[in-house]
C-alpha cells in the first residue's frame, strides 16, 4: 500500500442498537503515522465507530478497508494480525488490581509474543524507565495515585511496539494539568516510536495541539474531518459548538446545557406549563469571569465554574435545567406550582457562595457574584424571560 493511502478507511458505516441509529453513515480516514482524534458530544457513538475498527462491534452496513484490506472480505487469521498491530488505553485504565504494575504492563508481552523470561522482563523494565515508574513497579494499581495509573496504562498500551494504538477518552477523570500531561505524554511517545494513534476525547481545545486531524462526529455523521487549524477557521455555523471550544468545554465540565440547548428548554417549560404552573428562574452572573480567563488563564475559571455546576446539579430537583447562558450567566429554570421554589433555589446559592468564602475568593480573583431570580409570566420567549430574572439581580457579593 503507497503510504499516502490511509492506514485505516471507513466507508458509510451505519449501526443501530435496538432499532436506535447511532451511526447513521459514518465516513473518515485514519493517515499512518498521524493522531487523529474524534470528538463529539457525548452519547453520540465515538466508542461505538472504534469498536467497530477494532472488531467488537461488526457494521449493519458500510465498509472497513485496512491496510487495503477491506473487512468484508477478511479471513480470521488476516483480522487477527490486525488485532496484533494494534494497542488500546480505556478510560478507566483497565488495569488489573490483583497484578503489580510489572504484570501489568507484561501482560500484553505474554499475550501477544512468545518471549523468553529475560527478553520480556528487558522490554517491559524499558517502558518503565521510560515512564518513570521504576519507583512503584513492584505496588498494586490502588496503591498508586490516578495520574500514575494513566501512565502505568500507557507503558502498556506502548509495551508491545504497536503501530496503532487507539485512545478512548485517556483523560477521563483527571484534573485540567493532569490532562494537558497525559497529552504531552502521547505527543512525546508519538515522535519517538511514530505510532498511528485514534483519540477519542472530549478534550477541546487541549487536543487541537497534538492531533493532526480532527472529526466531529455529530448525529452519527463524520461532519468535519480536517487541521486543528481548518477547524478552528471555520466560520460554518454547524461546528459553532466545536470551534468555541470553550463553551463546548463548559458543558462537557459541567453536564449543563449550554446556551442553545438552555433557551430551548426555557422555551418548552414556558409552553407546556398547564394551569397554576409557573416558570422559576434564578440567574447568576458571574461578573469577572472574562478577565479573569484572560489574566488568570482559563483553568482557574473553569474550576471555578465545575464547582458550581456541580452544586446546582446537587440540589437541582427532577425536571428543572440549568445551563450557562453565556461565559458569566449561570440560568436555573423549573416548572412549579410552589411559589416557596424560587425562595428554596436563592436560599440554596447563597449558601453555596457562603460556604466558598467568596468573599476572600472573590476578592482575590476579582470576581462579583449577582443572583436574581424572578416567577416569570407563561408566554414570554426565552431570553425575555431571562431578562426578566437578570433584571431582578441583586450583588451578593
Ligand atoms: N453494545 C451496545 N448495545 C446497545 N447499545 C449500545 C452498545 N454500545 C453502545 N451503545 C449505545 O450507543 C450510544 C453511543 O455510545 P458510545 O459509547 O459510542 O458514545 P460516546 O460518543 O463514546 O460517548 P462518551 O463520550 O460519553 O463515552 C450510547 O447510547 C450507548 O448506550
Amino acid at each position: 500500500m503507497s503510504s499516502t493511502t490511509p492506514l485505516i478507511q471507513l466507508r458509510n458505516i451505519s449501526k443501530a442498537f435496538g432499532g436506535r441509529e447511532i451511526l447513521r453513515g459514518a465516513t473518515l480516514d485514519i493517515q499512518r503515522n498521524e493522531i487523529t482524534a474524534i470528538i463529539g458530544k457525548s452519547g453520540g457513538g465515538k466508542s461505538v465507530l472504534v469498536k467497530h475498527i477494532i472488531g467488537l462491534i461488526t457494521a449493519d452496513s458500510g465498509e472497513i478497508i485496512f491496510d487495503g484490506l477491506p473487512y468484508s472480505t477478511m479471513k480470521r487469521k488476516d483480522f487477527s494480525a490486525i488485532k496484533n498491530r494494534c494497542s488500546y488505553m480505556f478510560q478507566n485504565n483497565a488495569l488489573f488490581d490483583s497484578m503489580t504494575v510489572f504484570e501489568n504492563i507484561a501482560l500484553p508481552l505474554r499475550e501477544k509474543f512468545k518471549l523468553g523470561k529475560k527478553d520480556l522482563e528487558d522490554k517491559v523494565r524499558a517502558r518503565i524507565e521510560q515512564l518513570e515508574l521504576t519507583e512503584v513497579a513492584q505496588m498494586y494499581p490502588k496503591q498508586i495515585s490516578g495520574g500514575m495509573q494513566k501512565r502505568v496504562a500507557l507503558a502498556r498500551a506502548l509495551v508491545t511496539e504497536p503501530e496503532i494504538i487507539f485512545f478512548d477518552e485517556p483523560t477521563t477523570g483527571l484534573d485540567p494539568i493532569r490532562k494537558k500531561t497525559v497529552f504531552s505524554m502521547i505527543h512525546r511517545y508519538h515522535e519517538k516510536l511514530n505510532f498511528t494513534a485514534v483519540i477519542i476525547t472530549h478534550d477541546i481545545p487541549d487536543i487541537f495541539y497534538i492531533a493532526h486531524t480532527v472529526n466531529i462526529l455529530d448525529e452519527g455523521r463524520i461532519i468535519f474531518s480536517g487541521s486543528p487549524v481548518a477547524l478552528e477557521q471555520s466560520s460554518d455555523p454547524g461546528l459553532y459548538t466545536y470551534t468555541h471550544g470553550h463553551e463546548m468545554l463548559i458543558d462537557e465540565l459541567t453536564g449543563l446545557h449550554n446556551r442553545l440547548s438552555l433557551m430551548r428548554k426555557v422555551e418548552a417549560f414556558g409552553a407546556e406549563a398547564q394551569g397554576s404552573e409557573q416558570l422559576v428562574l434564578v440567574t447568576v452572573r458571574l461578573l469577572g469571569m472574562r478577565t479573569m480567563m484572560d489574566y488568570k488563564g482559563d483553568l482557574l475559571a473553569h474550576a471555578f465554574i465545575r464547582k458550581l455546576a456541580k452544586f446546582v446539579s446537587s440540589f437541582l430537583p427532577e425536571g428543572a435545567c440549568a445551563g450557562m447562558f453565556s461565559k458569566e450567566i449561570l440560568v436555573i429554570a423549573a416548572k412549579t406550582t410552589d411559589e416557596s421554589t424560587l425562595e428554596l433555589f436563592l436560599s440554596q446559592l447563597e449558601a453555596f457562595f457562603t460556604n466558598l468564602t467568596i468573599e476572600t475568593y472573590c476578592h482575590k480573583h476579582r470576581l462579583q457574584v449577582e443572583i436574581g431570580g424572578a416567577l416569570v409570566t407563561q408566554g414570554l420567549s426565552a431570553y425575555s424571560a431571562i431578562q426578566e430574572a437578570l433584571a431582578t439581580s441583586k450583588k451578593y457579593v
